[in-house]
């Protein structure tokens, strides 16, 4: 058995921990809800190769870790440097572990609006949607504790977006599978996914557990991506979703000069005129298609990466 196989490839760890931490100053409260995925690499091959567990750090304690962190943690109320901050603490403390990989997917809480002047209150939030932030953290101490590099990515997913008119869809490829007709105008809905990806940077090996350095190239951007992609989405005079994810794209990478790369999936959701010819009624040209059935598989799905040159 021994001679036909070998381990090429482990990472373990702990998923879907479920974090929510407020930050109280005086009556204002600020509040934070993430779900956290931690994967480590390192010297574990005996662990699934030999059944032995001296290496193990425990999936139980990444997750006490996590919950330490966001207690302790300065960064806690950014995602990509809280993701930072729980894989550089995780590779600094355990020397055989080489690799971690963070995850966090953050769940929307917004201050609510009261009164007249709709000013907002100090304590009470709203779930203003199902879009996520979402970050990607990859702290690698391969070369060393005191060489650690990071990557990170961030974006966003699950962002429902639909234009009523103002898309279209020909010139496509006819054959004898073609049975889609052109169209001049049609909805068009797709629910974003989008990911950003920095230029990997260096993190100073942590004096303590809360000490890592103010990583402030991360602040902005995701505010700035769900505002563009959506000015973007709305105002683009592309009518097809390739050309429209490219531009989408574009617009971020000449916005941001730290972002190094910047992927879009976009599902077609699509929504098919109803044929209502039986009586009489047209439905079917564009200009008097009015009632729809949303339709929520298949969908087509495109997606790409642009990449700074
Ligand atoms: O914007 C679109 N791109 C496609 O590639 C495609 N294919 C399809 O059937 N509808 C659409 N729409």
């Amino acid at each position: 058995m021994s001679d036909l196989s070998y381990l090429s490839s482990a990472r373990y760890g702990k998923d879907a921990v479920r974090v929510f931490r407020v930050v109280r100053e005086g009556p204002t409260h600020t509040i934070v809800e993430y779900n956290v995925k931690v994967l480590l690499e390192g010297d574990i091959d005996v662990s699934y190769t030999e059944a032995e567990n001296r290496v193990v750090v425990a999936t139980d304690s990444m997750k006490n870790i996590t919950y330490y962190l966001a207690k302790v943690s300065p960064h806690i109320l950014i995602p990509e440097r809280f993701a930072l901050h729980l894989g550089t603490h995780i590779v600094s403390k355990y020397a055989h572990i080489h690799k971690a990989f963070v995850d966090i997917e953050q769940l929307r809480w917004s201050r609510i609006s009261v009164g007249k002047d709709g000013k907002p209150h100090p304590h009470s939030f709203l779930r203003d949607g199902d879009e996520k932030k979402v970050v990607k953290v990859e702290v690698d101490a391969t070369a060393g504790k005191d060489g650690i590099q990071a990557r990170v990515s961030a974006g966003l997913s699950d962002l429902l977006v639909l234009k009523s008119t103002g898309s279209s869809f020909t010139s496509f490829i006819r054959d004898e599978y073609t049975l889609l007709k052109e169209v001049d105008d049609r909805i068009f809905s797709t629910s974003i996914d989008l990911t950003y990806t920095f230029a990997s940077i260096s993190i100073p090996p942590p004096k303590d557990e809360v000490d890592i350095p103010c990583l402030c190239l991360f602040d902005m951007a995701d505010e700035y991506s769900e505002n563009t992609t959506l000015h973007s989405f709305t105002t683009l005079a592309e009518h097809f979703e390739q050309a429209t994810l490219y531009k989408m794209a574009q617009q971020i990478i000449t916005d941001n000069a730290g972002i190094q790369s910047v992927t879009y999936a976009l599902p077609n959701k699509h929504y098919i005129p109803v044929d209502m010819s039986y009586i009489g009624v047209d439905n079917m040209t564009p200009a008097k298609a009015e009632v729809f059935q949303p339709v929520a598989a298949p969908s087509g799905l495109i997606t790409a990466t642009v990449s700074r040159k």
